[in-house]
């Protein structure tokens, strides 16, 4: 049963000029019990935060948005939501900038958006339940419109420099509407076969062999698919089936 019918460009924006992060700002409205969905955005986050407690550097010119969705499904399908956004990003993304060809946008477990091989955007799902114990989540986006970081250990890259210069409001208007298209496909968890199959579609490394590194662990083996709770499943050369929940994914080594 869908918790909502999803309709772009009804949900409310609210905009800072300057927050913390767009994302504890959505966690603080929901321990507020505040039950409507709200989009976040900030022009600059002075403590962005991405996946795993790393810093996100966050500078006047990219987009910094976070959906509050109260309600959205029920808990044990909201790790898919992770999913539903990326599909939502990379749309809005082709859709803002039509330059871009679709086959250089990848979808990289769990929640990043790689331009040509370079991480152009990141997605932080956070939540879990409000507290009246109801389901609730915050989805945060941060899309390199203008920079990108230079001091990582892996590469970015930002749509300006890969030649589709997008403002962030734009990217934020197409965002609005291809979430919408893709929570109503969803389905709070009904249509996550569709969501998978088409997720699996744009990924990086589907069907390759690919190392994760997990702390200190590194496994390695072929990438054959995805859970209902977004776990990655690798297949090991001993043909041991390996069921990985958080982790760092690099393309093409082999054990
Ligand atoms: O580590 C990642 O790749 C996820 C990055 C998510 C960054 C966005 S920017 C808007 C929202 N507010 C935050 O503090 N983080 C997310």
């Amino acid at each position: 049963m869908a918790h909502y019918e999803f309709q772009g460009s009804t949900v409310p924006i609210v905009r800072f000029t300057q927050i913390g992060s767009t994302n504890a700002e959505g966690m603080a409205r929901l321990a507020r019990n505040e039950t409507f969905p709200v989009w976040l955005v900030a022009d600059i986050q002075t403590a962005g935060r991405g996946r795993r407690g790393r810093p996100w550097t966050s500078e006047l010119g990219n987009l910094f948005a976070t959906l509050v969705l109260p309600n959205p499904a029920p808990v044990a399908n909201l790790a898919q939501l992770c999913f539903v956004a990326g599909l939502a990003l990379r749309d809005a993304v082709l859709a803002a900038a039509p330059q871009i060809r679709p086959d250089a946008l990848k979808l990289k477990w769990p929640n990043d958006l790689l331009l040509d091989g370079g991480k152009v955007a990141g997605i932080l799902v956070e939540g879990g339940t409000d507290p009246s114990g109801r389901p609730a989540a915050v989805i945060g986006f941060g899309v390199n419109c203008l920079h990108h970081p230079e001091d990582l250990p892996y590469r970015a890259t930002s749509l300006e420099e890969s030649g589709a210069p997008t403002a962030p409001d734009r990217l934020l208007e197409a965002l609005d509407l291809a979430m919408a298209v893709r929570l109503n496909q969803w389905n709070a968890g009904a249509g996550f076969p569709v969501i998978r199959t088409d997720w699996m579609r744009h990924a990086l490394g589907m069907g390759d062999q690919v190392s994760v590194r997990i702390g200190e662990r590194e496994v390695v083996g072929r990438f054959e698919n995805i859970d209902t709770r977004g776990a990655m499943m690798l297949r090991r050369k001993d043909g041991i089936a390996e069921i990985i929940t958080a982790g760092d994914v690099s393309l093409g080594k082999s054990d």
